[in-house]
């Protein structure tokens, strides 16, 4: 059972900071293994909100949820999916995470952590990657976690190499 819960992709496994192979727990029920005190990834804070706001999720299409929580320093600013029947107007969590940082007056990305529920770790689409290096620097820590707590953390420019810089002439 644990097994298939192991990062599948590729860079996953390579990861500087991947905790994959830290102990836990087996299931009792279900597919995923529920978290215990001594399995929680390294920033519990940003995880605990991402989860916690993905049950808001508005995901009647894909019916897939997602969760983000963003570090800037005044705060902690949270966003779920929220999708559309016009459907390319959905939107990701990790854009209403940023717009609500954006909206409480911050623009300086410390930290972010995506959480979502599938069998591989879920990393942000390539629009919100540029969404992120928009207020993130090279060195921002993205990380990816799912309710077992295994968790793969990239940096922003790991995610995203040559990021569109817009330099009108
Ligand atoms: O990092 C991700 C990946 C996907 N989604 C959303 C978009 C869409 O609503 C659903 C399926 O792609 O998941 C996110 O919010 N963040
Ligand atoms: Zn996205």
């Amino acid at each position: 059972m644990t097994e298939s819960l192991q990062p599948r992709s590729a860079p996953f496994s390579q990861l500087q900071y991947c905790n994959a192979d830290r102990p836990r727990r087996r299931s009792s029920s279900g597919l995923f293994a529920r978290l215990g005190k001594d399995q929680l990834p390294v920033t519990d804070d940003l995880y605990h909100m991402a989860r916690a706001v993905r049950e808001n999720a508005h995901a009647p299409y894909s019916k897939f949820k997602v969760g983000a929580a963003i570090r800037s320093r005044n705060g902690i600013h949270v966003g779920c999916n929220v999708e559309n029947a016009a459907l390319p107007d959905g939107i990701c969590a990790e854009g209403g995470a940023i717009t609500s940082m954006v909206a409480a007056g911050d623009k300086e990305i410390l930290e972010v952590l995506v959480y979502a529920e599938s069998d591989s770790l879920v990393a942000p689409c390539g629009g919100c990657r540029q969404k992120l290096s928009e207020f993130a620097g090279p060195d921002v820590k993205v990380t990816m976690a799912g309710p077992d707590g295994i968790t793969a953390t990239m940096k922003m420019d790991e995610l995203l190499p040559a990021a569109f810089l817009f330099k009108p002439a």
